[in-house]
């Protein structure tokens, strides 16, 4: 039953964040094991389906600068892999003149980010199908688009694998124990790495209280709605539409965010930026969908091209932090095992660069970024740290 190696490096999770670390880390030589509780591919975490929004439009520099580099990373690992991940589309950002949308526009200026800025006189002439609120502005970042997001994770964990990196899927972690050598047990075998990178995702703190740690961290289960288009193609990819963000408006507290029709034809993804509190194995038992009302109200004001009634609904998990900040620190006391946690429902499109961070931190090497609002000291007053 036990199988026993030694490693330079174990990664916990194979989702998104964890295949690049990976992958990462054995680019840069390390004998690696990527160890992930279910066999792959699987629907039950944060990182399946089939698409994820990829922008710039950010209201903090950092993560637009951040984006610079995982752009041409995501490129890279399409050359490598001699596949597509990537469709620019543009992603549209429309809201109330002042407030977030306003931060987002001085964002993209600061940083040069190519964009247009659509007066509302003409919005319907370039985005047709879509009535912009009153009141509400909109803009173009032009940069952003679609990434495929189970073919990004098929790829990553192949070229992995192609270096030499082993994945042993279907075994579940269930204890740790630090070290100069840090053991790792699971249900089929013992493993043992002089370094140890935690990308969990919802099951983070789990790992986190083998290692005397918790984060203040909130799972949220996500509907994932799609719509169908009254007339098949009006809000598709093929037809230039982009993806977008609504911020701010009379039918939501939260951000509304949708994708063009291409994956299921003819049906659009729109989702709510929020979802309900679960337990990452109840995920299923969280049967609250009142985001729908929300989403149909939104959707027979604003896009009369869909028909405001689902047409699948599917699942997602959020791993959430206080101030939606990802979690990219080392352990306090074991400085060998390292964290990736908290991606708050936008972590995606950084994956290629959030394996970079890791491995750099793995490897006791100053991070490429300033990491400072990544620290799990900022959450002094919420962790509660058993150490
Ligand atoms: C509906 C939805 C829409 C989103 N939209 C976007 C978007 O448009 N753009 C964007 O950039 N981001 C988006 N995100 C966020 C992005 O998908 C996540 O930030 C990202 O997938 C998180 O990846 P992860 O690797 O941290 O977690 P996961 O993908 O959940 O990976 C963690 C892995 O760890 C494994 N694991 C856990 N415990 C153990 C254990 N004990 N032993 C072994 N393995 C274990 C799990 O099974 C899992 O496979 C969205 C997320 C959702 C849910
Ligand atoms: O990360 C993103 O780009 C999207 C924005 C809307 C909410 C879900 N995540």
């Amino acid at each position: 039953m036990s199988t026993e190696g030694d490693y330079d490096c174990i990664v916990i999770g194979a989702g998104v964040q964890g295949s690049f670390s990976a992958y990462e880390l054995a680019k840069r030589g390390r004998r690696t094991l990527l160890l992930e509780q279910f066999v792959l591919p699987h629907s039950r975490g944060s990182s399946h389906g089939q698409t994820r929004i990829i922008r710039k439009a950010y209201d903090q520099d950092y993560y637009t600068v951040m984006m610079d580099e995982s752009y041409r990373l995501w490129s890279q690992l399409e050359e490598e892999a001699g596949v597509k991940l990537y469709r620019q589309t543009g992603l549209l950002v429309m809201g109330p003149e002042n407030g977030t949308y306003q931060v987002i526009k001085n964002t993209l200026q600061r940083n040069g980010v190519p964009m247009v800025i659509l007066q509302p006189e003409e919005f319907s002439k370039h985005i047709p199908h879509v009535n912009l609120a009153d009141g509400d502005v909109a803009l173009v970042d032009i940069t952003a688009g679609v990434l495929y997001a189970d073919r990004a994770l098929r790829a990553v964990q192949g070229q992995f694998q192609k270096l030499g990196g082993i994945i042993t899927d279907g075994q579940k972690v269930t204890d740790i124990r630090p070290g100069d050598l840090v053991t790792v047990m699971t249900s089929g075998g013992v493993y043992r790495a002089k370094n140890l990178v935690v990308t969990a995702g919802c099951w983070t703190n789990t790992l986190l209280s083998y290692i005397g740690l918790q984060l203040p961290l909130q799972v949220l289960k996500i509907n994932v709605y799609y719509w169908k288009e009254k007339d098949p193609g009006c809000y598709s990819l093929q037809n230039r539409f982009p993806c977008f963000l609504q911020i701010e408006c009379p039918e939501a507290e939260h951000h509304i965010y949708g994708l063009p029709s291409n994956e299921y034809p003819g049906l659009m993804k729109v989702c709510y930026h929020m979802g309900s509190e679960t337990k990452p194995d109840e995920r299923d038992r969280q049967m609250d969908k009142s985001d729908g009302d929300i989403l149909k109200r939104y959707l027979t004001r604003c896009f009369p091209g869909l028909v405001p009634e689902p047409a699948v609904v599917e699942s997602c998990l959020y791993t959430v932090t206080p101030d939606e900040h990802f979690v990219l620190d080392c352990h306090p006391v074991h400085n060998n095992i390292v964290i990736g946690a908290g991606f708050s429902g936008h972590g995606f499109k950084f994956g290629p660069l959030i394996g970079k961070l890791l491995c750099e931190l793995s490897l006791g090497e100053v991070p490429s970024y300033d990491l400072s609002p990544f620290r799990i000291r900022r959450f002094q007053e919420h962790s509660k740290s058993a150490l």
